[in-house]
């Protein structure tokens, strides 16, 4: 069943990234340059430049991007959707002809320009201006930014359009930064924020998205393996770890924050996991933290049934250290981390050393045994069609 439910938006899928299977035949060429001088409008040098950039893009756009411009491009050639609705199961067309169908009546010059719009910002993404700052790092990072500047180091999670979702680049590279900091004696602390509105709206939904049916097995396999050494990487940061918690935290960017030695949070903040909305279960440790932490009433209050806490909330549950006003956020943050900076390096790790050694196999145990179970969560019915409704807006939190 899995499979059969399984998620294909495959590049052939998404409108100019498929320009030419779309139109495959010299006849389908020819009626397309035909249709481009009479009916399209007063994109199109542009438009076709625009398709041009897409097949040349290096990374693929995230699923719901390819979506769009399938629409648009469907909308700029064809104008308004005029197929009939796909049938329940198929969840792909459905998807495809929700979005094409979701622009309504906009014409096809408007079409044309929203898809040169987005393909130009897309190709712009990648041939970013020079853009490096005083303690930023010449990095390789693309979804984080990473500076260290006067013994901190700083990870921002840097995808604001998306709520900084973290896809699976991003968990490598956050595994990478916390690498890297570990190891560098110019570093004592290190703190981890978000750019934009949000904290982070955890795992990305669209890294299970684009899976051919016989390879969801191994993508749930090598999820398992990414999650185990994602949370590995926190168990066992040697160093004070800090959460600035900059505005709403969903999911694993959630139950992460119980592996912190401190978390700060704006008065605006709100901490969500609504795991079993989404046909998932707990991980980041939190089977085994959060009932430490709140007891398991309250903890099954987050974990199973949802609840969506306010920072102070949260404060008042123990996975908070203090809420501080959103207008002064920053500052005050600053304030804490300088002082920790500044604490004799060797005797803090001491310290937390001991502390986390008196967990640390467990909390190891119990991220084995979570991965475990998303394993097969992954691969479940309920999983998919919660991701599914996700991407064609049936269900946000
Ligand atoms: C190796 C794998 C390890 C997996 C570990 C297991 C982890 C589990 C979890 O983290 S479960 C939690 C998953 N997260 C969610 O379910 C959140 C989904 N997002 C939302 O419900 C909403 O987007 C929101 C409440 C976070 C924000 O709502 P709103 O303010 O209305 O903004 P938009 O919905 O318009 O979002 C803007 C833009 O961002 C995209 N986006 C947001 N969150 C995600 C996400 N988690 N995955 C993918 N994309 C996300 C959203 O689609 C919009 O994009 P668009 O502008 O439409 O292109």
């Amino acid at each position: 069943m899995a499979s059969a439910l399984c998620l294909r938006l495959s590049s052939t899928f998404a409108g100019g990234l498929s320009a030419r299977c779309l139109l495959n035949s010299r006849v389908q060429r020819t009626q397309f340059l035909h249709m481009g001088r009479t009916a399209f409008g007063a994109h199109d040098a542009a438009f076709e430049a625009a398709k041009e950039r897409l097949n040349t893009l290096k990374e693929e756009p995230d699923n719901n991007v390819k979506l769009q411009i399938y629409a648009l491009f469907k909308q700029a050639t064809k104008g308004p959707c005029n197929t009939p609705k796909p049938g329940a199961f198929d969840f792909v067309g459905r998807a495809k002809w929700q979005a094409w169908s979701g622009l309504g009546d906009i014409s096809q010059d408007e079409a044309q320009k929203q898809y040169i719009d987005i393909i130009n910002g897309l190709a712009g993404e990648e041939s970013p201006a020079e853009t490096e700052q005083a303690g930023e790092e010449a990095s390789s990072y693309k979804e984080i930014k990473v500076t260290k500047e006067n013994k901190v180091c700083s990870i921002l999670l840097n995808r604001p359009a998306k709520k900084n979702a973290i896809t699976w680049l991003m968990y490598n590279e956050i595994v990478q930064a916390l690498d890297d900091a570990s190891k560098d004696d110019s570093v004592t602390v290190a703190v981890i924020t978000g750019a934009g509105d949000y904290y982070c709206s955890g795992n990305d939904l669209g890294n299970f998205m684009n899976i051919d049916p016989k390879d969801m097995p191994k993508m749930a396999r090598d999820g398992k393996e990414l999650l185990r050494r994602f949370v590995t990487a926190f168990i066992d940061f040697p160093k004070p770890l800090i959460g600035a918690v900059n505005g709403p935290a969903v999911g694993v960017s959630v139950t992460v924050l119980g592996l912190f030695d401190a978390v700060y949070a704006t008065d605006k903040a709100t901490f969500h996991t609504p795991f079993t909305e989404l046909g998932q279960s707990a991980e980041g440790c939190s089977s085994y933290v959060f009932p430490k932490l709140m007891g398991n009433t309250k903890a099954n209050e987050m974990l199973l049934f949802n609840k969506k806490l306010t920072a102070h909330e949260a404060c008042e549950r123990g996975l908070v250290t203090e809420v501080l006003p959103h207008d002064s956020f920053q500052k005050e943050v600053q304030t804490r981390v300088e002082y920790v900076a500044q604490l004799p390096p060797q005797s803090v790790r001491e310290g937390k050393k001991l502390v986390r050694d008196q967990e640390r196999e467990d909390l190891h145990k119990a991220n084995e045994k979570e991965c475990e179970v998303l394993e097969g969560r992954w691969l479940s019915e309920e999983c998919v069609r919660a991701i599914m409704s996700f991407f064609t807006k049936k269900a946000r939190l």
